[in-house]
């Protein structure tokens, strides 16, 4: 072939047919993966089958309602209580139970598991730690307001002691399982406390529907859906509403300096929720979620959104003078929704899990074409491990910070718990605020700070040590018989560990040393464990089993929800404008619609950097424009 000859080939109309052949298959890959993804979302998943068959009631949708159910019903038309609150989780493997029913697991040798608390104090609790210089503790704490949105696993406190509980005849069956405190503890033998109090979590048998194995519930609408704001049923939901142009109930009081009107979550007996009533606090907050009071940062968000809902709720009737109360309300609900999913999944995802991850899986850049077969209900794997793993970003202090970005007072994190009094005074919203967006994350590393691995709940709790979250979270794993890590990995398709030394590929050489002294075998390792222990990915904050977990389930809340935000051709899907609208909102437009700050900066999840960081004017760079919502004609009228 001559030179010309191949010019002339390689630009003649076949090979440019087979060059756009090549270009549709490239874009034709990633959303194929989007429906298919590498955990093969259809392929795995077991609910307890019988939960639905004997003890769910009939229930009747209205297929054309533009609304969603409060508790997540109707949500999926063929299967109406997918997702739906008072459900089962989704296993992604089954439940492993030394009797197959409800009893701990054991070794392989038949020896009882390692003590929750020795794994911690022997691999996590003495690693050094860090900080994030990139990301703030904003982006923690969306974390866990979206953890509240989306998984609820009550413990069953009926007694309150469980520790005090052992030295009963017959102990309650939900406090046989308390985390034992080995004698040589760094910290709890000083104070002679051998007993962590842990009490099993509620299975369907408290809801008068005894299943085996074990079966748990989610208590929360599984959707991302805004239920902690709005509540998981239609008796919380109508609680929390004002009933007066569409908005929530609030409590309001003028500023300090009386200048404008602080608007706070309202408020309920102290001992209707969980707050803490021993010291002489006043302050407790109802919400759509029974944990709003747990800390302050949390309890801080839900009063943003809090105000974010009647700031909505005020500018759609500007614009819409004849809408009813319950309009108002819905279609502020319906917005609030969709921003807290816009948020999740494109500012919050990609940071965790990477954003090429997050793209090539169909979660960030793609519109959702909905798919009835996807079950989106919350998985133990993910509710009880792999989202749990983010508890290592929780910092030990939080920072108040005002308009001089000095820091007026800090406080311990554990100091504060079910106790958000703090936010009522002077002007400590914003302060947090701003302590949240200027203070580095707690880098993501293998162990919880010391003081929620020591010292949780302790002015809740009759002895003021506290507790330990990383052992309570291990030892939840174990309560609700969550499949051992190598198992997982394998799901997530990384190769099975035949013997310790296989964990290499994912785990450092020190800490597989350690696993080595503490399990009896590699199949032994509890998940937990495991994944807290790998390298993260390249590009994503967690290791490789978490990130494959987390996809598998905000997979599930995206394609298995008929409601998301961007799906087209369902009743009241969003046109084009309302759409461009809402993915121009990000955390920034809501924090200026609900403080005082008036600067800040684009990408709010990043930590600010005095010199090479720029702080933007509220006023011009984020504004909500709702005119996309503006109805010309009254409805009923032609
Ligand atoms: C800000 C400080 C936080 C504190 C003090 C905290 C504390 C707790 C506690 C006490 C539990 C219940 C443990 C049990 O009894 O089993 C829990 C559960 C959980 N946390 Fe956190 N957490 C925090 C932040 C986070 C973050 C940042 C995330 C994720 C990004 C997260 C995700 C979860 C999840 C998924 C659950 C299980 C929810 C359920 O199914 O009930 N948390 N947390
Ligand atoms: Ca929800």
């Amino acid at each position: 072939m001559t030179f010309k000859q191949i010019y002339h080939f390689y630009t003649n109309t076949y090979y440019i047919h087979l060059k756009i052949l090549i270009f549709v298959l490239i874009c034709y890959i990633p959303s194929t993966f989007a429906q298919s993804p590498f955990l093969h979302v259809d392929e795995y998943p077991s609910v307890n089958e019988d939960f639905f068959r004997r003890c769910i009631p009939v229930i009747v949708c209205n297929s054309s309602s533009k609304y969603r159910t409060f508790n997540g019903t109707c949500n999926n038309l063929k299967t109406p209580s997918w997702g739906a609150s008072e459900t089962p989780h989704l296993r992604l493997l089954n439940a492993d139970y030394s009797d197959g029913i409800y009893q701990f697991r054991q070794q392989s040798n038949g020896t009882p598991l390692p003590k929750a608390r020795k794994i911690n104090t022997e691999l996590f609790l003495h690693n050094q730690w860090h900080d994030y210089d990139e990301f703030n503790l904003l982006l923690m704490q969306w974390g866990q307001f979206i953890a509240h949105d989306i998984a609820l696993l009550r413990p069953d406190n009926s007694v309150e002691n469980c520790c005090a509980a052992q030295k009963l005849l017959a102990i309650p069956p939900q406090c046989q399982e308390v985390i034992n405190v080995p004698i040589d503890d760094p910290l709890y033998t000083k104070y002679k406390k051998s007993c962590i109090s842990f009490n099993r979590a509620v299975t369907s048998a408290n809801f008068s529907c005894p299943l085996i194995p074990a079966t748990f519930m989610v208590e929360v609408s599984q959707y991302i859906d805004g239920s902690q704001v709005y509540g998981s049923s239609d008796v919380m939901a109508a609680g929390l509403r004002s009933f007066i142009n569409g908005k929530l109930r609030s409590d309001t009081f003028l500023s300090n300096q009386k200048t404008y009107i602080e608007e706070f979550c309202p408020q309920v007996n102290r001992k209707t929720l969980q707050c803490e009533t021993s010291t002489n606090s006043r302050v407790c907050f109802q919400a759509g979620d029974v944990r709003v009071n747990q800390n302050l940062g949390n309890a801080l968000l839900q009063t943003l959104f809090l105000r974010f809902h009647n700031y909505i709720a005020t500018n759609l009737l500007y614009i819409n003078q004849f809408w009813t109360d319950e309009i108002l309300y819905q279609e502020t609900r319906r917005i609030v929704g969709a921003v807290i999913q816009h948020i999740t999944y494109d500012h919050y995802l990609p940071i965790i899990l990477g954003e090429t991850y997050t793209q090539y899986y169909g979660l960030f850049t793609q519109q959702t074409i909905y798919n009835d077969k996807i079950n989106p209900s919350t998985s133990l794997e993910f509710a009880v491990s792999s989202f749990r793993i983010l508890h290592n970003l929780i910092p030990a202090q939080l920072n108040f910070i005002d308009k001089m970005y000095k820091i007026p007072f800090q406080v311990n994190l554990t100091d504060w718990m079910n106790r958000p009094d703090l936010l009522y005074m002077g002007q400590n919203v914003d302060w947090l605020v701003r302590g949240l967006l200027e203070t580095p994350s707690r880098e993501y590393q293998a162990s919880y700070n010391p003081l929620i691995s020591n010292y949780l709940f302790r002015f809740n709790l009759p002895d003021i040590t506290g507790q330990d979250l990383l052992s309570i979270d291990i030892q939840r794993g174990r309560d609700v018989g969550l499949p051992i890590y190598n198992q997982v990995r394998s799901i997530c398709g990384i190769p099975q560990a035949k013997s310790f030394d296989d964990l290499l590929d994912l785990i450092p050489t020190k800490a597989v040393q350690i696993l080595k002294k503490l399990y009896a075998t590699v199949n032994d390792v509890d998940l937990h464990v495991g994944t807290l222990l790998e390298v993260p990915e390249e590009g994503s904050m967690v290791g490789p089993t978490t990130r494959c977990i987390l996809s598998d389930s905000f997979f599930r809340y995206r394609y298995g929800d008929r409601f998301f935000y961007d799906v087209q051709g369902q009743p009241g899907s969003y046109t084009s404008e309302q759409l461009k609208i809402i993915k121009q909102i990000n955390l920034g437009h809501i924090i200026c619609a609900t403080t005082q700050l008036h600067f800040l900066p684009l990408d709010v999840f990043k930590s600010f950097h005095e010199f090479s960081s720029i702080k933007w004017n509220c006023d011009e760079h984020f504004k909500i424009d709702l005119k996309a919502w503006r109805i010309f004609k009254k409805p009923g009228k032609s």
